[in-house]
């Protein structure tokens, strides 16, 4: 399974590697670095081709051909270690390679101290203060085409905002302003942003350059961080791609990492779906969706389209009075039962076949708010979305008080802040130090106040159980799915979970297991999708799983 690691994590690892004398700091330094220029021309292998010479410092960069050109800069601490291997290796290729270095030398901690002095054999460091593209000249071809920026400047280690002095977002903005046209690559992390939180820490009430701080490809070493895949993350980072450098070989760096096993942040992964040979449709379970009043039963029924496609044995609608004609009319294989106050409610709960529950969906306040408890009280596996949610806003310790944990809450942005308004302030306010307060810790203090899983949507959705279990379903990168935003995508997920849960998976598991395939029925359609589509997708999708 996919790990996220936090700084700290990351660190905790990589020191228990180097104190048990298994590995250098020196030598995990080189390899990153290695990793590096590995993982450049993996992805643009036209800069592997061979070209002529670098001519001579000083004033390479004047050169109108010749060797390929990089523009490497390097911070004070270990990344710009890794940034001045980077140049090394390159430099030792035949290219032509500025490098500028944000801080002083002599405060270099020791490994990059090695590797700026090693670095400096083979041609100058400049100061970061001579990094000034806004001053080159570029109409009158004083300064030639760079082929490749290195950002080297913060990586794990960045813990105040970035000062103006290094607004990489502005300077780098000046060498891809579409003057030249240079590959942008991040060593570890686009610099500026928090590792953990995937949150820029700019000391700046400005609008971010957002554009600017974009890089193609960002490598990372050993795992991903959290800040890859949550928040700003993916957008600054364009591309990740984690190298190896030597750290799983390891009995030292796998101990630490086992301690650390269940603070770990992983990606989604999707649970066994296959059923069993002689099951019945019991066996499988049966779920409850209730629905809104006439004109409002779309939601409910999107919902019982996922509970129903994802493998729930049974699956009823429960429709007040004057909504029963109106989704008679639109349902086969669904069925239907009647379903006014509480008390109604109630009764139809007395059959323990139920045995999963999904209120929100269209479902209108006034109705949450009678149904809810009578829910909640029934002690059966629930999901609560939309209306749900909105429905305790102006008491959401009411309830906190009545959840248990077989449930399942599936907020988004604005329904977060209606139960949990502390936690969305913290979430939404300018980050300043790092590491910065993010969805990930949103999430899991939401959960742990809630005592069941929460799921938090979004492109990034990160799915919290309250004993601190903690994944997120990533839907970037090569699983990006923005047509997933289209009203109703959210209610066919309440579905989805709902379904698993009455086929028996735990709370957390079919929250994470609904939320993975959700994004591939997304994937599987492609560009175009609504809502409805969603839900027919899982045949194609089970059949890929070899389900
Ligand atoms: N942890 C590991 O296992 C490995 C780490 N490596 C590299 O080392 C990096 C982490 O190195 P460090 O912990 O030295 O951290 P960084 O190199 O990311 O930065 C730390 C330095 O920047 C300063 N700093 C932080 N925020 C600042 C700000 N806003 N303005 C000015 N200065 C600021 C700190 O005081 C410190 O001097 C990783 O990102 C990675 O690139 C690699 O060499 C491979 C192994
Ligand atoms: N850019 C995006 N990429 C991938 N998934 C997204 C994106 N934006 C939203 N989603 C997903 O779409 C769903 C939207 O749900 P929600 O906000 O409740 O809206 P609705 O109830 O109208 O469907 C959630 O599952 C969310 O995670
Ligand atoms: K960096």
């Amino acid at each position: 399974m996919a790990e996220l690691l936090t700084a700290a994590q990351m660190r905790a690892i990589e020191q228990a590697a180097i104190a048990s004398g298994e590995v250098t700091g020196l030598e995990l330094m080189e390899r990153a670095g290695r990793g590096v220029v590995e993982a450049i021309f993996e992805e643009w292998p036209e800069l592997a081709e061979e070209r002529g010479p670098a001519p001579a410092p000083p004033g390479y960069l004047q050169q109108e051909e010749g060797a390929w050109r990089a523009v490497v800069l390097c911070g004070p601490g270990n990344n710009g270690g890794d940034g001045f291997v980077v140049a090394r290796l390159l430099r030792a290729r035949g290219w032509a390679v500025e490098v500028f270095l944000y801080g002083a030398p002599d405060k270099l901690p020791p490994d990059a101290r090695a590797n700026y002095e090693r670095c400096c054999e083979a041609g100058k460091v400049q100061a970061f203060a001579e990094f000034e593209p806004e001053n080159w000249n570029w109409q009158t071809g004083e300064v030639g085409e760079v082929d490749l920026i290195v950002d080297a400047v913060f990586g794990t280690g960045l813990v105040r905002p970035v000062g103006s002095e290094i607004w990489l977002h502005e300077k780098i903005g000046v060498l891809t302003s579409g003057v030249v046209n240079a590959r942008r690559v991040a060593i570890d992390l686009p610099s500026g942003l928090c590792a953990d939180s995937g949150k820029p820490l700019i000391d700046t009430q400005d609008e971010i350059g957002r554009g600017k701080l974009e890089f193609e490809l960002s490598v990372s070493f050993h795992r991903e961080k959290v800040g890859h895949r949550i928040s700003d993350g993916p957008a600054f980072c364009g591309k990740t791609v984690v190298k190896s450098i030597g750290l799983d070989d390891l009995p030292s760096s796998r101990a630490a990492a086992r301690e650390l096993a269940s603070e770990i942040v992983r990606l989604t992964q999707p649970r066994l779906l296959d059923k069993a040979a002689e099951s019945h449709k019991y066996t499988h379970g049966h779920a409850l969706i209730l629905s809104g009043g006439s004109g409002r039963t779309g939601a409910a029924r999107l919902a019982a389209r996922g509970a129903l496609r994802i493998g729930a044995g049974l699956v009823t609608l429960g429709v007040p009075p004057n909504a029963q004609q109106e989704v008679a009319c639109q349902i086969t294989a669904l069925m239907l039962a009647r379903i006014d106050g509480a008390e109604g409610f109630a009764a139809v709960l007395d059959d323990t076949r139920l045995n999963a529950l999904c209120l929100g969906p269209g479902m209108g306040i006034e109705r949450a708010r009678d149904l809810v408890p009578v829910a909640l009280a029934a002690r059966c596996a629930t999901v609560l979305d939309a209306d749900a949610l909105t429905a305790f806003a102006e008491d959401p310790a009411e309830l906190f008080a009545q959840l248990h944990e077989a449930c399942v809450l599936t907020p988004h942005g604005g329904e977060l802040a209606r139960l949990f308004p502390d936690i969305a302030a913290k979430l939404n306010a300018p980050a300043m130090t790092g590491p910065a307060y993010s969805k990930v810790d949103a999430t899991r203090e939401a959960a742990k106040r809630a005592g069941c899983v929460v799921l938090f949507k979004g492109a990034d959705t990160v799915i919290a159980a309250p004993d601190g279990c903690c994944s997120v379903n990533s839907a970037h990168y090569e699983r990006s799915a923005p047509w997933l935003a289209t009203a109703g995508s959210g209610d066919v997920l309440a579905g989805f979970i709902t379904g698993l849960l009455a086929r028996g998976f735990a709370p957390m598991q079919a929250a994470e297991t609904a939320a993975w395939l959700h994004v591939e029925c997304a994937l599987e359609f492609g560009p175009g999708l609504i809502a409805e589509d969603l839900p027919e997708q899982l045949p194609a999708v089970f059949r890929k799983l070899g389900v």
